[in-house]
């Protein structure tokens, strides 16, 4: 047996939902740098689970289904306002997803129809769980969900209580599609074998939920936030950063299992940066970045991947920074959802082999002789 360490190269299925082909992204065949700029997140989400772009009607129908089903069932929304303060958002938001199932008639059909219909009900109920538990740790009602506005809108109002800037919409909704799949990623890979027992979407999501929260993955745009904070300032980026580098740690928001020649996605969130450094009269999270990106490309010749300018994107939007990895899982959950749709209709059971490496020929040795 050869072992590829992180399983670094192995292609483990096959998938038409997205690609990564010399250092292009595309969803469904789609240009992800097209997608950023003409689509909406919701047409999106449609193109990932069906294959194809909405029509007219059926976009209108999705959003309004994503609308109308973004309520909590009563005992999720109290058992989220009943969490503790000062859990990490993505501990909570991985329990309430998992409680939803509880509540749930179709939780255990895997009928095609129960899990499409579970699909959007779950996609819709992500923001409403990530906002209530903002709002309770805030000390602040919940706000519900209204079903005429769209994802990204509905997000923003149910995080701040008032109807948001279409601005600040417009930079979500495209932060949304950027993150929403990303091939056969830690979190995607982890919520396809989960569905390859044939267990439920529920439970698979909340595999990848778990998944995407540590720090080598989705929980990097934290960190990076962290980084930023603990710069402070232009003028200590060459200090801290050299001495992070010396201790060998890891730089948050730089590198890639995949890409080499830097993340597509990256650029259109540092222009998002930009364009919310100048609105905002606030350069120094941008120019901060900027410093930070040219002196790991110039010492580890490494890139921004898609963590890195959705940090001081999200903080210039206003978002407190335990809540980014949510965002991205709010979005991500199009993909996850797409992906077991996908191992569901031609399923296998994944289980590779582990190469032994550990003692041989041990006796049982008695306790009370050990
Ligand atoms: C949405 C996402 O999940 S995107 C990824 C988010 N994660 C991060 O931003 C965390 C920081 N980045 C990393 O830890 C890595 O680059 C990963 C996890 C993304 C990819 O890891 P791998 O493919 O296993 O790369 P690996 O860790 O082997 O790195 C190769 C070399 O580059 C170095 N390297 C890679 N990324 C970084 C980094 N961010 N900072 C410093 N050095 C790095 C490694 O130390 C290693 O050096 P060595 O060969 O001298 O030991
Ligand atoms: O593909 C990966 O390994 C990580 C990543 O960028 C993502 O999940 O968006």
């Amino acid at each position: 047996m050869s072992v590829a360490k992180g399983l670094e190269g192995v292609v483990a299925l096959t998938s038409q939902i997205s690609s990564i082909i010399d250092g292009v992204l595309t969803y469904r065949g789609i240009n992800i740098d097209e997608l950023a700029e003409k689509a909406n997140f919701e047409e999106v989400a449609f193109l990932l689970w069906n294959g194809r772009l909405p029509s007219r009607s059926e976009l209108d129908r999705l959003k309004r289904q994503l609308g109308e089903e973004a309520e909590l069932p009563p005992d999720v929304l109290a058992q989220v306002k009943s969490f503790p303060k000062d859990i990490h958002p993505m501990a909570a938001l991985r329990t309430a997803v998992s409680s939803l199932a509880l509540h749930d008639s179709q939780a255990e059909d895997n009928s095609s129809d129960a899990n499409l219909a579970k699909t959007i009900r779950l996609t819709a109920q992500m923001p409403t769980i990530i906002t209530a538990l903002y709002r309770a740790r805030e000390g602040l009602e919940p706000v519900a969900p209204r079903p005429d506005f769209g994802y990204a809108r509905n997000f923003v109002y149910m995080l701040h209580g008032k109807d948001p800037d279409p601005v600040a919409v417009k930079a979500i909704d495209k932060a949304l599609i950027l993150h929403a799949d990303h091939e056969l990623n830690a979190s995607t890979f982890a919520a396809r074998v989960t569905t390859a027992t044939l267990s439920d979407i529920y439970s698979a999501v909340t595999t990848a939920i778990g998944t995407l929260k540590g720090p080598l993955h989705g929980g990097a745009n934290e960190r990076v936030m962290m980084m930023l904070e603990e710069v402070g300032t232009v003028g200590r980026v060459e200090e801290v950063i050299t001495r992070k580098l010396d201790n060998k740690e890891k730089i948050m928001g730089f590198g890639h299992r995949v890409y080499k020649d830097g993340d597509p996605r990256a650029k259109h969130l540092r222009e998002m940066s930009r364009q919310l450094a100048e609105q905002t009269g606030d350069s120094t999270w941008y120019e901060m970045s900027v410093i930070i990106e040219e002196l790991i490309e110039r010492k580890k010749g490494l890139k921004p991947n898609v963590d890195f300018y959705s940090a001081s994107t999200y903080h210039y939007l206003g978002i407190p920074r335990d809540l980014f990895t949510p965002i991205f899982a709010m979005s991500r959950v199009t993909g996850w959802t797409a992906h077991i749709l996908e191992q569901f209709s031609d399923n296998r059971l994944i289980r590779p082999r582990a190469e032994y490496i550990g003692p041989t020929h041990q006796a049982y040795v008695p306790i009370e002789e050990r």
